[in-house]
């Protein structure tokens, strides 16, 4: 009968072999542990850089069409991302309120409107709200609206007459994020008591 080993001994061989595999398994671990963690981070970011998305309506008739809302360079492009995603904070669509609008100016005449309605193809100050009023007979708001939708325009041009208003339209219009109408509602001096419907 052997006696026990004493302190300090050496080891028998089955020993160091468990914990030689313990240490493997240990650092297999550890390094499954770092690659999911790093897949994870890898997977966060992609979901970050996602391509924006243009305009809220018309489904993907627009997004990642070349022309309004798009990137020059392409949805993928990611130096054009920060002017896409400004370019759609314009494109989203504005509520209409159900209010009447406030009382007409005295001696001012609204000149022309501009609107930057969502998901608007063709080119600015073509056959889109401005064939609209050109089509519609005065005295609605809805003749400066495409068909189906219903949205106040983000800004009017209100002048006095022969105070260059229309001239101030057409520079408007040669910008490419801007939608005017192509001819003047004149809402405040002849058509305020029909209202907005
Ligand atoms: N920047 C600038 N400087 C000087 N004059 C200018 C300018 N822009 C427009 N105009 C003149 O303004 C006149 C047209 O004004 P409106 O567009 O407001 O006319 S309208 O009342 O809407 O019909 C029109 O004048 P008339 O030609 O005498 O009618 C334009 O020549």
């Amino acid at each position: 009968m052997a006696p026990p080993a004493p302190a300090g001994a050496h080891p028998t061989s089955a020993e160091p072999l468990s914990r030689s595999i313990f240490r493997k398994f240990l650092l297999m671990l550890c390094s499954l542990l770092t690659s999911l963690y790093v897949f994870y981070c890898l997977a966060e970011r992609c979901q970050t850089l996602s391509g924006p998305v243009v305009g809220r309506s018309g489904g993907g008739k627009e997004a990642g069409a070349p022309g309004r809302g798009v990137p020059a360079g392409g949805p993928g492009e990611p130096a054009a991302w920060p002017a896409a995603a400004r370019r759609k904070r314009l494109l989203q669509v504005q509520p209409w309120p159900r209010r009447r609008p406030p009382a007409p100016l005295e001696d001012g005449e609204v000149a022309a409107w501009e609107e930057e309605p969502p998901g608007l193809a063709g080119s600015p100050g073509g056959s889109g709200a401005g064939s609209s009023v050109a089509e519609t007979p005065p005295g609605t708001l809805a003749l400066l609206l495409d068909e189906g939708s219903k949205q106040l325009p983000q800004a009017i041009i209100i002048g006095v007459k022969k105070g260059g208003t229309r001239a101030l339209l057409e520079f408007l219009r040669v910008h490419p994020d801007v939608r005017a109408v192509g001819a003047e509602p004149h809402f405040f001096d002849r058509s305020y008591d029909k209202g907005l419907a």
